[in-house]
């Protein structure tokens, strides 16, 4: 087995991506069985055609796209417009526009993007676009100058619980809305260790959508 997702749907996040970036040992071309409607499918790309995206789209019943590349703002802006219109059938999805940060991070390239997509996503700079599985110095989101919700990324992994919990009490964690998990939680690359999940879920305290209430 490549990639175990029905697995990972089981323990209910409120996402889940797939890699439609062919260089990525964690490619996706199967199928997607039956997921709880509750649960995101994100199709995670890299400088892509967008009549491909469309297609993933429409083929994954897809809710959302992380774009990992040097997407502009007008490419989310035409890529988001294009899901409403009639003529493809699809629901408008959500864009998540992927920013790698380094030592430094200057946070004013983020203005430009403040109008044309959902969430912002910090990952760490790296040889890939994506899935390098180091950390960075989330500290540097101090100087977070947004209000919009934004997904902290980037080699998050098992060793990494009580750092969460420091930073999840600090003014900059604010607007992180969901904490993203990849490299750190396999036994190969896109096959999830279950167990580990679990057990970085339960450390955290973490309680997914449906227990909520
Ligand atoms: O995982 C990949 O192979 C990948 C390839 C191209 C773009 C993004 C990719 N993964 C995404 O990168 C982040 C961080 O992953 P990691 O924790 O450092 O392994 C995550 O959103 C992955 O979905």
């Amino acid at each position: 087995m490549k990639y175990n997702p029905m697995e990972v749907a089981t323990l209910r996040p409120d996402y889940l991506g797939f890699i439609f970036w062919e260089p990525s040992a964690r490619y996706f071309d199967g199928e997607i069985k039956a997921i709880p409607p509750d649960i995101e499918k994100i199709g995670v790309f890299v400088d892509a055609d967008i009549s491909y995206v469309l297609d993933q789209i429409e083929k994954y019943d897809l809710q959302g796209v992380q774009l990992h590349g040097n997407e502009t703002p007008e490419y989310c802006k035409e890529l988001v417009e294009y899901t409403g219109r009639p003529d493809r059938f699809l629901k408008p999805v959500r864009c998540i526009k992927v920013f790698s940060v380094k030592e430094k991070f200057d946070f004013s390239v983020l203005k430009e993007y403040e109008e044309v997509c959902d969430y912002f996503l910090f990952d760490t700079k790296g040889k890939l676009p994506g899935g390098n599985g180091y950390t960075f110095d989330w500290s540097l989101l101090k100087n977070y100058p947004s209000q919009k919700p934004y997904f902290l990324s980037g080699g998050i992994g098992p060793e990494n619980v009580e750092e969460i919990k420091k930073f999840l009490q600090t003014p900059e964690s604010k607007y992180c809305h969901v904490l993203d998990v990849n490299s750190k939680f396999e036994d190969r690359p896109g096959l999830k260790n279950i167990e580990k999940l679990e057990e970085f879920i339960k450390a955290l305290g973490i309680r997914q959508k449906r227990n909520k209430n």
